[in-house]
């Protein structure tokens, strides 16, 4: 049986429902994370919630938790479901106002953590990596919408994503509104060249991911020169090894962009071994959920 924590309870999946007037369904006005757990680790929740605590200050919504409470509920929610192996989804919304769009009718911002198995990328995906192609919409520019707010706002990678499969792939590259490189849909993209590792900034127009952090860390702490700086499409198509990094994806090789074969067209051995560093720093880092 399921269970969804709601405004303070553990509810059954059926009884877990939010108002009409919620302005996260109204307007998604909200901020929200996905998390995952490994073997009973919760990884990176930390860091993770600090990204969730700034995305809503940064929209001047208040969380009516502290991080130690909103860490015990992900924690509990995950006991809950009795999950070692889990996906979290924590949302924080405005919370039930009126119809109007402004903030201050709404009383108290609604808190929901959902946890479930999880279903990860089938396993060839990372065997061969994907395609990608450049799509039209661009990243919104951060004076418009920051796209360092993980915000309930996803129109602009959900519309990223109809044109990724409206072009037969999986997964799109989004630029920013100069032209340069900013993020996947919904993952970090890393690109190596001459053993060197490069990553956008997230002023540039990408999410800062929990992920692309930790791969940073590994790739420095295996002797890799990793930059965080701008670059450019016609780098992505030169380079020597191409992926991308998230929650849910973890790390992807990318073989071919807008036509281009990426080196040989298979995943790189430096994606390759960030990959296997990062399933093993997952097994061990993390907030445990049973003693
Ligand atoms: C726009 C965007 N950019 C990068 C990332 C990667 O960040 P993390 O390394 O912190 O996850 C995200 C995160 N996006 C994300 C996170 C978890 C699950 C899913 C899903 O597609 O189900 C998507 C994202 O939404």
């Amino acid at each position: 049986e399921q269970l969804i924590f709601l405004n303070g309870q553990f509810v059954k999946k059926e009884d877990a429902v939010v108002s009409v007037y919620d302005h996260g369904f109204l307007y998604g006005d909200g901020v929200f994370e996905g998390i995952r757990s490994y073997s009973g680790n919760v990884f990176r929740l930390e860091e993770h919630l600090t990204r969730l605590y700034d995305s809503a200050k940064s929209i001047m919504l208040t969380i009516p938790y502290t991080k130690e409470e909103m860490t015990n509920i992900v924690v509990e929610t995950l006991r809950q479901n009795k999950l070692k192996d889990g996906y979290i989804r924590l949302v924080v919304s405005r919370g039930v106002g009126d119809l109007g769009l402004s903030p201050y009718t709404c009383a108290r911002a609604q808190v929901i953590v959902i946890a479930e198995p999880l279903s990860i990328f089938p396993k060839e995906l990372y065997e061969t990596g994907l395609e990608i192609v450049t799509v039209a919409t661009r990243r919104n520019r951060s004076d418009v919408l920051s796209p360092m707010v993980k915000s309930l706002n996803y129109l602009n990678n959900i519309l990223v994503k109809i044109e990724a499969n409206l072009a037969g792939v999986q997964e799109a590259l989004m630029l920013n509104d100069q032209g340069y490189v900013a993020e996947g849909s919904a993952d970090n993209i890393f690109i190596v060249k001459d053993n060197k590792l490069l990553t956008p900034p997230g002023y540039v127009g990408a999410l800062v991911g929990v992920t692309r952090n930790a791969i940073i860390k590994i790739a420095r702490e295996k002797g890799y020169e990793v930059s965080e700086d701008v670059f450019t499409r016609h780098d992505v198509y030169t380079a020597d090894e191409v992926f991308l990094t998230g929650t849910a994806a973890e790390v992807i090789a990318v073989n071919k962009v807008d036509g281009r074969v990426i080196g040989d067209g298979k995943p790189g051995p430096i994606t390759s071994i960030l990959l296997e560093g990062f399933r093993e720093l997952t097994q061990t880092d993390g907030v445990k959920v049973y003693d």
